[in-house]
């Protein structure tokens, strides 16, 4: 599949790539400004935020490190399964360090519910969480980004990361799929 049959399944772009660009130097900025004199953990919760973390971290200006997590909940489908599963833990630990969570998206909340009380409960010195995009209205679980790329309707998008049964995370922009891409994965499923 190549990036032209990729984007045919696109029914509309919600992010260009210079949007997303801009945006995501703005959030390097606060970052830079708020930890100024410290040194941030920051953490990809993959596989969605990989995109926006390889973007974040070479806009932010302090010295910093990274670690990477992963978690998954959704499977194939476009609806949280509720079950959030650890496939790959942190390398290092983050006792007594300022840790920055990156996510792609916060949808139910019930990824980073789970793992900010799990991350909780190993004593860093702080903990803040930078999304890039932000779904107010799905919120089930009490959970609140300190960084926000831009907050999106209830839509299920892709691109940037976001994937669709593990498709589009490698399309430049974000944007939201022809109706008929999730008739055909259903078809494909049965
Ligand atoms: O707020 P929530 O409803 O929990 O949804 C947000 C989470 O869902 C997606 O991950 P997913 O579990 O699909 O795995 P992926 O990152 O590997 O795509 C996304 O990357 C977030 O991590
Ligand atoms: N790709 C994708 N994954 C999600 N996980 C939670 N919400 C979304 C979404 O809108 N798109
Ligand atoms: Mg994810």
């Amino acid at each position: 599949m190549d990036m032209d049959m990729l984007e045919q399944d696109i029914e509309r772009v919600l992010f260009t790539e210079e949007a997303l660009r801009t945006r995501v130097q703005e959030l390097a900025g606060q970052i830079d400004r708020d930890y100024a004199g410290r040194e941030p953990i920051l953490i990809s919760v993959l596989r969605g935020s990989f995109v926006f973390m390889a973007d974040l971290v070479r806009s932010i200006t302090l010295p910093c490190t990274l670690d990477f997590m992963a978690v998954s909940s959704y499977g194939a489908g476009t609806t949280s399964s509720g079950q959030v599963k650890i496939t790959k833990d942190l390398s290092e630990s983050i006792e007594g360090k300022d840790v920055i969570v990156v996510e792609d998206i916060l949808d139910s909340g019930n990824t980073l519910s789970y793992l900010l009380k799990l991350l909780q409960a190993r004593h860093p010195a702080s903990i803040r969480l930078c999304t890039l995009l932000d779904k107010p209205s799905r919120r089930t679980k009490p959970v609140e980004a300190d960084y926000t790329g831009f907050s999106v309707d209830d839509l299920f998008v892709v691109g940037y990361g976001l994937d669709f049964a593990e498709k589009y995370r490698n399309l430049p922009y974000i944007g939201i799929l022809k109706p008929c891409v999730y008739e055909e994965e259903l078809v494909t499923a049965d």
